[in-house]
């Protein structure tokens, strides 16, 4: 087999070509361009990217979802839409539909839900990413996986970029999520290898916006319930922790001209600019409530200590980088919030 350069310049083998459609997908019923899968399409993000691929009227978009943490209220706008279709699935298990497209999400995704039940949450990414691989192999179809920063785990190079092999515990309580994701991008990766399938693999840095749950247990949703409801901010400590905050429009935009390129990836999805969790405390108490309590309270094992996307690549091959900033992004945030929770802006 000839030898050519991968997109982190390491020399591998030509992978076999990619299988052709499934005959089943030209059925007497063919319609649209592009069918397209979304596991994990009642989420915050997978809702977000229902959103875009719809409006396309060459798509037809059925989503997969078991519910854990996403929402048929997500999609409520697209029920009974003859171009969507909603199917109360879990990835745990194999799934036969005729597809040519599959954006791959589904796993729950803010801390406290995936340490709920890690073995559900390993099975998720592991099992998951096995069936819906076997799917993409048998009917042809390309497949994008959302993978996360987390695989740099508690990162020793700053900014992290794609070439960067991560500082992961293998058996801490994160393991069952940043593990999990790391297989993932693996089984991927072999699939392509082996199997020729077509694989896109987004590398994807703290995502927020409209729709997050309310509870959900990660950073912004926190400090914005808790500044509508007039509660403390909680922030964990020491507070110097860093994250780079990705506005949900702009990290759309990334997965689908990811899914439209040419190149594999491992490629970062995210916005570079870097606060500290006060400082992001600080910006939410100056948006929304001037007199807030900032409360340190303790931090949870194995908590990176910094993160923030090196996007020359996305930048060079995706010609994306994110257009929303933090305080505008926080603004539409809590439009969205304000609604959900009842809560009415005195100006
Ligand atoms: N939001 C972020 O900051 C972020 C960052 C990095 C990576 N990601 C990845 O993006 C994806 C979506 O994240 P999100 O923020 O929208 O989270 P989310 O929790 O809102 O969405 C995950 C969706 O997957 C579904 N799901 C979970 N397990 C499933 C299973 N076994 N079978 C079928 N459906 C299942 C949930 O019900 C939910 O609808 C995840 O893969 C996550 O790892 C998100
Ligand atoms: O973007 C990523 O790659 C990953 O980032 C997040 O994981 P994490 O960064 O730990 O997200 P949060 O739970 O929002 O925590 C961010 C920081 O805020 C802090 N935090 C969290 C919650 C809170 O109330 N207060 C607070 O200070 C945490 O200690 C942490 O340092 C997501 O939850 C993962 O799904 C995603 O894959």
């Amino acid at each position: 087999m000839a030898a050519a350069n991968s997109s982190n310049g390491d020399s591998v083998k030509s992978p076999k070509r990619p299988p052709p459609p499934s005959p089943l997908r030209f059925s007497k019923f063919y319609q649209s361009n592009m069918r397209i899968l979304i596991t994990g399409g009642a989420g915050f993000i997978g809702s977000h990217l229902v959103d875009r691929l719809m409006e396309n009227e060459k798509n037809e978009v059925i989503v997969a979802d078991n519910y854990f943490t996403g929402s048929k209220d997500n999609l409520k706008k697209w029920m009974g839409h003859p171009r969507f279709e909603l199917i109360r699935h879990d990835v745990t298990e194999p799934l036969i539909i005729e597809v040519d497209q599959i954006y791959h999400l589904a796993c729950p995704a803010s801390p406290v839900f995936y340490k709920y039940n890690p073995v559900k949450t390993i099975k998720t990414n592991v099992i998951g990413t096995l069936n819906m691989l076997g799917l993409a192999k048998r009917v042809g179809a390309r497949i994008l996986l959302t993978s996360t920063s987390e695989v740099y785990g508690d990162p020793l190079e700053h900014p992290q970029t794609e070439t960067y092999w991560g500082n992961v515990n293998p058996i801490g309580v994160r393991s069952c999520y940043d593990e999990g994701k790391r297989v993932a991008e693996t089984l991927m990766f072999d699939y392509h290898r082996q199997h020729g399938i077509e694989i896109r693999v987004a590398r994807i840095f703290n995502t927020y916006g409209p729709r997050m749950n309310i509870d959900d247990g990660r950073v912004v949703s926190n400090f914005l319930a808790q500044a509508l409801r007039g509660e403390p901010l909680t922030v964990q400590s020491p507070g110097t922790q860093t994250r780079s905050f990705c506005y949900v429009s702009d990290l759309v935009d990334g997965l689908i001209r990811l899914m439209g390129g040419s190149d594999t990836g491992p490629i970062n999805i995210g916005n570079p600019g870097e606060f500290t969790m006060l400082e992001l405390a600080e910006t939410v108490k100056e948006l929304i409530n001037p007199d807030l309590e900032i409360k340190i309270v303790d931090n949870t094992p194995d908590d990176p200590r910094q993160r923030k996307p090196d996007i020359t690549k996305s930048k060079e091959l995706l010609h994306w980088e994110p257009k929303v900033k933090l305080r505008d992004g926080l603004t539409l945030m809590e439009e969205d919030f304000r609604l959900r929770l009842g809560v009415v802006k005195n100006n």
